[in-house]
């Protein structure tokens, strides 16, 4: 099995928009004050903790040297103090985590909303597929907006935190430690703090190694993502396509496709276990070989009787606090690396976002007066070749249009064009100002639920009576069908493609548009029912104004005038 890559037009490093961009709207927006109560209340917990940390470090020093000086009363006293500080420690914790999640949710919950929004405003769901903008964005929402928002709230306040503990801690080990005398020739060199500088050497070089064998997961994250949204992907097309492809027999087909995609996940993930090994494997390594160091470092202070051994015993633990404390950096490194994939990948979902939103029409839509024109329009594929040339094409409200031309010449094109999903090309469209305007391609989308709410789409089922939808569905030949409005089905599946003709060309009848674009929408019917569901247009809508791409020549008796499309132009 060999790995296959996916091209995509995914934008250069300087144009994508900041981390800031991501990170920001939910921290000025008007969720902030909750945001920051809660932000408060996790650092508060924290700060308390440490403290507690530091209150407990003390009282087993003390409770070691009662111990050693056989002091029961002190050591029943100190025991109860501990172990009451030692509570705190360990509950407050789970009140910052529940605090954390909740902040969390809150975030994400803002991000989805607005990533939803932005993503189905306009037609940008349709521009990113169409210009393969990015690939799954809606696992982008669904996944990385919740990874992203946990990971972010996670690193930011253990970073506060650990900057907090990390000065606590010095200070108190620097006190504990004193300094060291190393006798030098005739004179003694005092090094004060030294064991905060031993911890501070070690945490450093600990930095460094796992950000010199770490660097590299930051690629391997991201292209996690992408390989596991891609395999998924392929998966939900073969569910969708099901019928489709067993037609082709294309099981086969489809199962070293699935297989292919998967390899990507599977090498990755390799590379990712490689590597995180390799990291794990060093950084347990260099902490096993420096585990003896704080003993070794505190006995001389013991050997000249500076310090007690409670006082060893306070020392080696505030050590330990405070290595643990500086831990944290080496440990986050792959959640650093993950975060930073995640954000890349959100980046790239705002600046294809914001493609979308700006990019220049060449085709410029106007709505004015009741009637379509097109002037001096020429329609382009996306890489500006032309297709067709349209000097003037005007529409009268009533009027009815066959547009005809060779497979490819640009008919649906046009179409797309005049409901403002075509930017590609030169001119200008103008569209009636207060018509209502419905566009129907060959197949319709229909959603999964009840028949009435396929109907009603994509208006709300309760928008039309039933009685309404009745009387549309028996106009489009689907008279067995009415008794099954409140049925729930995936109708996209149960439907045959003439009854999914029919079903969208009885939507038409309820919605009653003034302008129908009918693109293909009858080309699964026999001649008979498709010349009757033109008949219903006419009766039900006689005063709509139809245009209809269509290759057969009959439905040319339901229209008064013909545009045919030629490469180049259209006359
Ligand atoms: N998203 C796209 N990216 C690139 N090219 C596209 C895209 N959509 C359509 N085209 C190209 O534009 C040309 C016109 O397509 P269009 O669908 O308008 O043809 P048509 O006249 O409706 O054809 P048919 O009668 O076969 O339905 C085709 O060559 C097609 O490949």
């Amino acid at each position: 099995m060999k790995a296959q890559s996916i091209n995509k037009a995914l934008p250069s490093d300087g144009n994508r928009p900041g981390v800031w961009q991501l990170i920001r709207p939910f921290w000025v927006s008007s969720e902030k004050w909750l945001a920051l109560l809660l932000i408060a209340i996790i650092l508060t917990i924290n700060f308390t903790t440490t403290f507690a940390f530091v209150a407990l470090n003390k009282l087993h020093g003390r409770l070691t040297d009662a111990l050693v000086a056989l002091d029961w009363p002190l050591i029943s006293g100190t025991m109860v103090k501990s172990l009451g500080i030692g509570t705190i420690t360990v509950l407050l914790p789970m009140v910052s985590v529940l605090a954390i999640n909740y902040l969390t949710l809150r975030w994400r919950t803002w991000m989805t909303v607005r990533y939803v929004e932005r993503w189905t405003q306009g037609s940008a769901y349709y521009q990113l597929e169409r210009d393969n903008l990015i690939s799954n964005g809606d696992q982008r929402i669904a996944e990385d907006i919740n990874l992203f928002t946990d990971i972010s709230i996670n690193l930011s306040t253990n970073i506060i935190n650990v900057v907090v503990n990390v000065v606590t801690f010095t200070i108190m080990l620097w006190g504990l430690s004193g300094a060291l005398s190393i006798p030098l020739g005739g004179r003694a060199l005092s090094i004060p703090g030294y064991m905060v500088i031993a911890v501070y050497v070690y945490s450093f070089s600990h930095l460094a190694l796992a950000h010199w064998l770490g660097k590299v997961l930051i690629g391997v994250n991201m292209n996690k993502q992408t390989v596991e949204a891609d395999f998924r992907f392929l998966g939900m097309q073969v569910r969708e396509n099901a019928e489709q492809i067993a037609f082709f027999g294309g099981g086969g087909r489809e199962g070293r496709r699935l297989l292919s995609r998967f390899v990507r996940v599977r090498d990755n993930t390799l590379l990712m276990m490689r590597k995180t090994f390799k990291l794990n494997f060093f950084q347990s390594m260099f902490s096993q070989v420096f585990s003896p160091l704080p003993t070794l470092l505190a006995l001389p202070l013991l050997l000249s009787g500076k310090i007690t051994m409670g006082g060893l015993t306070q020392i080696t633990m505030a050590y330990g606090m405070l290595l643990s404390t500086l831990a944290f950096f080496p440990q986050a490194y792959q959640s650093f690396t993950n975060w930073i994939a995640l954000a890349n990948r959100l980046r790239d979902m705002l600046w294809a976002l914001n493609k979308a939103r700006d990019q220049p029409a060449g085709i410029r839509l106007e709505s004015r007066g009741s009637a379509l024109c097109c002037e001096g329009l020429t329609l382009r594929r996306p890489d500006g070749a032309a297709l067709a040339h349209l000097p003037r094409w005007r529409v009268l409200a009533g009027e009815r249009w066959v547009v005809r031309g060779r497979s490819g010449s640009g008919k649906s094109t046009l179409l797309r064009a005049c409901a403002g999903l075509w930017p590609f090309g030169e001119g200008a469209i103008t569209r009636p100002q207060t018509a209502r305007i419905l566009f129907l391609p060959q197949k319709s989308y229909i959603p999964v639920g009840t028949l009435k709410s396929a109907l009603a789409y994509p208006d709300e089922p309760d928008a039309f009576t039933d009685l309404q939808c009745r009387q549309a569905l028996a106009d489009c030949c689907l008279a067995e069908r009415t008794d099954s409005l409140t049925q729930s089905d995936r109708w996209q599946q149960v439907l045959s493609g003439g009854e999914q003709q029919r079903l969208a060309m009885a939507r038409v009848l309820l919605h009653r548009p003034d302008f129908i674009f009918l693109d293909e929408a009858t080309s699964a019917l026999d001649p008979e029912t498709e010349r009757r569901l033109y008949q219903a247009l006419l009766d039900r809508l006689p005063g709509s104004t139809i245009i209809s791409v269509a290759h057969r020549k009959e439905l040319e008796h339901f229209h008064q005038h013909i545009l045919t499309l030629t490469p180049g132009q259209g006359s």
